[in-house]
């Protein structure tokens, strides 16, 4: 009974520490196994649990354990059975058990358990054993760096990864590293696949992958619950901070915690990668101190796939899928046809292979027409795309050989001047976005200055054909 409150203070003073969130997720389900001579035995009902405890909290639930009674000198974790009280060792233990007793945070879409992301990690790498993230978001295990395709449009991006996921701790070169792109583009599986491959490799760096929205909801909960503290205390050794959809992140407080956590990992030399749907210098929202932080580092654009890309990963996801079975078949003909079609980004071409997949099992014999029937509303025929300022930007940029960061720079040498007002006429032209719009996109100028080079553009246009014609290629160029 002694023990019993015993274990009951600590567990309260556990909590306290680490937060309710990382206490319901890793220690829910530990027990009190036995007090003899001057051993304290806890139980967890798996390996995982055992080793991710024994490696992240024994010294601290020691500690906890001899501040309530001095004389017990050590803390064991056993792994216990349904049928036994305990087993001392069982290596290939699942971690389902685990994900079953985590509680349920929001993930960037939908709900999911912290520990699922300890569970994905470990499913990628069976062969070694692999160091779970304090928290966050969960990590899909295939979305590694062998189901990434790589392409010139993701080439650079890629390398930048894998060194990342590959550099030891202060092994740091572009930091933070923000890679950016339209929605679908594989931003989300790049952070992963770093991510994933940093938890497997011999190091074992402390990894903590988020989305912004996580990011938001953890810290919102921690203030609430009056946990804040030790919510930044947890941070504040992490070795790789990755974030997603960082144009989700909002709230003033929140942002101010942001900043603080990014000066804090930046200046002790820790990696903190970034991913969002535009270049850091057009994130609008976000306070501009964390914006200027997130521009001091490198930004790498990825681009859409080309047909190679797509085919590859059509063929990669066909292969997958046969590792379930074998006998699935769709002909490459069928392959190429949908990856010709299907243009627009990395979800819809998986949507694309999810729904052949489906029709397959009851309509063995797909034909072009029928796939043509099925991904109709995919294919990208007929309706205009929305265009976006970063689009017209990235094409007119890579047009006229200049970067997209000159593009938005000050300069105001010829050479950028010229492309940056077609950039802007197009944008006018091709977007409803205001002038003033416009001109925020374009490095903060003012809407004079666009209203300017429209009007210059329009009136060039009107005397040189050639203009006329290079701005149409232009416009065909951005729809593509
Ligand atoms: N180069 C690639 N190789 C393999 N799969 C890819 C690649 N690019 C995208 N995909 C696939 O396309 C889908 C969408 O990718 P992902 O979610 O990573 O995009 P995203 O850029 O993060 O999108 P969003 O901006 O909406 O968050 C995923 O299934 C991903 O695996």
């Amino acid at each position: 009974m002694r023990h019993d409150a015993l274990f009951e203070r600590v567990s309260a003073r556990l909590k306290a520490q680490v937060g309710p969130d990382v206490f319901a997720s890793w220690f829910g389900r530990l027990k009190l196994h036995s007090v003899s001579k001057s051993v304290v035995r806890l139980s967890v009902p798996t390996t995982f649990l055992k080793s991710w405890i024994n490696n992240r909290y024994l010294d601290l639930i020691t500690t906890l354990v001899q501040q309530e009674d001095s004389e017990i000198l050590k803390v064991e974790i056993l792994v216990r059975t349904a049928t036994r009280g305990h087993r001392p060792t069982a290596p290939e233990e699942s971690v389902a058990a685990a994900a079953e007793a985590a509680v349920v945070p929001p993930s960037r879409r939908s709900a999911a358990p912290t520990v699922a992301i300890a569970a994905a990690a470990v499913a990628a790498a069976p062969a070694r054993p692999v160091q779970a993230p304090l928290f966050g978001s969960p990590l899909d295990q295939r979305y590694g760096f062998d189901s990434f395709v790589e392409g010139s449009s993701n080439r650079v991006a890629l390398a930048a990864a894998r060194t990342i996921a590959e550099a030891g701790a202060g092994a740091v070169r572009f930091n933070p590293l923000f890679i950016h792109s339209s929605v679908g583009l594989g931003k989300t599986h790049l952070l992963q696949a770093i991510a994933l491959a940093a938890l497997q490799s011999a190091r074992a760096p402390r990894v903590v992958y988020l989305t912004a929205e996580y990011f938001m909801w953890r810290f919102a909960t921690a203030i609430r619950d009056n946990d804040a503290l030790s919510l930044k205390e947890s941070l504040r050794n992490i070795d790789l901070l990755i974030i997603d959809d960082m144009q989700f992140l909002q709230g003033k407080s929140i942002q101010h915690e942001f900043c603080h956590l990014l000066n804090m990992l930046l200046d002790s030399a820790k990696q903190v990668v970034v991913a969002a749907d535009r270049a850091p210098w057009e994130l609008e929202s976000l306070d501009s101190r964390v914006r200027s932080r997130l521009q001091g580092g490198v930004a790498i654009e990825m681009e859409g796939p080309d047909y190679e890309m797509r085919l590859e990963m059509l063929k990669r996801r066909l292969e997958a899928a046969r590792q379930d079975d074998a006998s699935l078949e769709i002909p490459l003909e069928i392959l190429s046809h949908v990856a010709r079609n299907v243009t627009a980004s990395g979800r819809e071409l998986e949507g694309a292979f999810n729904q052949l997949l489906f029709r397959r099992s009851f309509e063995p014999q797909l034909s072009i027409e029928r796939v043509d029937e099925l991904l109709g509303h995919l294919v990208n025929a007929g309706e205009p795309r929305r265009v976006r300022i970063e689009d017209i930007q990235r094409v007119v940029a890579k047009h006229y050989n200049v970067s997209r960061q000159e593009l938005v720079s000050n300069r105001r040498t010829r050479v950028i001047v010229k492309p940056r007002q077609i950039a802007m006429y197009l944008s006018k032209t091709l977007t409803p976005r205001s002038f003033p719009e416009i001109g925020r996109r374009f490095g903060g100028r003012d809407h004079t200055t666009v209203l300017h080079a429209v009007r210059k553009i329009e009136e060039l246009i009107s005397a040189d054909t050639k203009l006329s014609h290079e701005i149409e290629l232009l416009k065909r160029l951005i729809n593509e």
